[in-house]
């Protein structure tokens, strides 16, 4: 019989603001679980064990007791719990019935593919590299393994001597910057962290990150819930700042697990259209024509994917009107005869359904064929 994991999934709920990473390590000598009970009350949202020096057997068993302090804390449906690079005390703990929610791997650890197979659909799978190379693994990463990226690090740390910094070292302004950019174009939220302080959350928050990570601003504070609170508190009022609550920094993103995130705000309307521009009396060969309007629409920041016959837009109805205007007058202004074909879906409460809904439709089609070979 195959073992099934009890606990409904967290891929497509789990909030990175507030990610908090932490193991034996990083306490000053305070149980990791206590430290984790109040960060918690301080507001973090996301757990890592990353345990460096301790054997599989310990990593379960603190697992175990985070877990326990996640639930005492009524935060089992809000707050995910991830282990750092050990898939083996993930699967075991899981075993267990311990409520592990997935893995956290790097560049040099099981690879994420190996990571979402042996875990299942209902794992969460984060993966991190400094930022060059997130930009290469974003490109090259199939749909549905990974659900967020963790990027760094931002400052040089002791937690971590190794971890390369982001582009020019010691250059706060520039490693914000590439956040930015890794943000401006990531399919998957972006938790940004190394040597994360009070002061960095603003600018991240601001850079478009969907969250920061940090292991000694809150594990190795003396209050660890009042250093979490200090920088959860400054998260949500710079968001709250920020033109649509952050939403305007962060449409182009496609938060490929975010599914179903309630009501919408008043003024964001999540919206997916496709969208086909193209002269006519111009010739056969489109191509050239297309390319510059698929330009225009790359460069907007709204998100899009170019396939053979038309484009995909996600994001507000208002940005994609504007856009579909912008990019047609591409080619009316240069006095072509210009045909748009448009169609768009609005569905209230749900956003980042490009991906998703494939992703649906793919879980099915396997779903359905393990059913056949079951049967067989
Ligand atoms: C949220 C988050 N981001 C990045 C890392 C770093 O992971 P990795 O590159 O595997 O390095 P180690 O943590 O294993 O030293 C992380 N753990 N969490
Ligand atoms: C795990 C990790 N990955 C990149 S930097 C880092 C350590 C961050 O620790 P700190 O928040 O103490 O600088
Ligand atoms: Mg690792």
């Amino acid at each position: 019989m195959t073992f099934r994991f009890p606990y409904p999934s967290m891929r497509e709920t789990f909030d990175i603001s507030a990610y908090l990473v932490l193991g034996p390590d990083d306490t000053h000598g305070r149980p990791v679980q206590d430290v984790v009970r109040d960060a918690l009350r301080g507001g973090v949202t996301f757990v890592q064990l990353r345990a460096k020096h301790s054997d599989s057997g310990e990593i379960i068993d603190m697992a175990g007791r985070i877990a326990d302090v996640i639930a005492e804390e009524g935060k089992s449906d809000t707050v995910p719990l991830l282990i750092d690079d050990r898939l083996d005390a993930v699967l075991a703990a899981r075993e267990r019935g311990i409520k592990v929610d997935g893995v956290h791997v790097g560049q040099t650890d099981v690879p994420a593919d190996v990571c979402r197979k042996l875990l299942g659909p209902d794992a969460i799978v984060g993966l991190s590299a400094n930022t060059t190379e997130l930009f290469d693994v974003i490109e090259r990463m199939p749909a549905g393994i990974i659900d967020y990226i963790g990027a760094g690090a931002v400052h040089p740390t002791a937690t971590k001597p190794e971890a390369q910094l982001i582009e020019n070292a010691g250059d706060d302004a520039s490693s914000i910057e590439a956040i930015a950019r890794l943000c401006a174009i990531s399919e998957y939220p972006v938790v940004a962290g190394g040597g994360v302080k009070l002061a960095d959350v603003e600018p991240l928050a601001r850079a478009g990150a969907d969250g920061w990570f940090a292991v000694s601003a809150i594990a190795g504070a003396d209050d660890p819930e009042a250093a979490a609170a200090a920088m959860t508190e400054r998260w949500r009022t710079t968001m709250r700042s920020l033109p649509d609550g952050g939403h305007g920094t962060r449409h182009a993103k496609a938060e490929v697990g975010a599914t179903n995130v309630g009501p919408e705000d008043e003024r964001y309307v999540n919206t997916l259209a496709q969208l086909t521009i193209w002269p006519t009396g111009v010739g056969e060969e489109l191509s050239e024509y297309v390319a510059e309007v698929v330009r225009v629409i790359r460069e907007s920041g709204i998100r899009n994917e170019t396939h053979a016959m038309s484009t995909e837009l996600e994001g507000d109805y208002d940005d994609i009107i504007a856009l579909v205007k912008r990019a047609a007058f591409v080619l009316r202004d240069h006095g072509y005869r210009t045909q748009v074909s448009l169609q768009m879906d609005m569905r209230p409460g749900y956003r980042d359904q490009m991906h998703r809904k494939v992703e649906l439709v793919d879980e099915i089609i396997r779903e359905n064929g393990r059913e056949r070979s079951h049967n067989r």
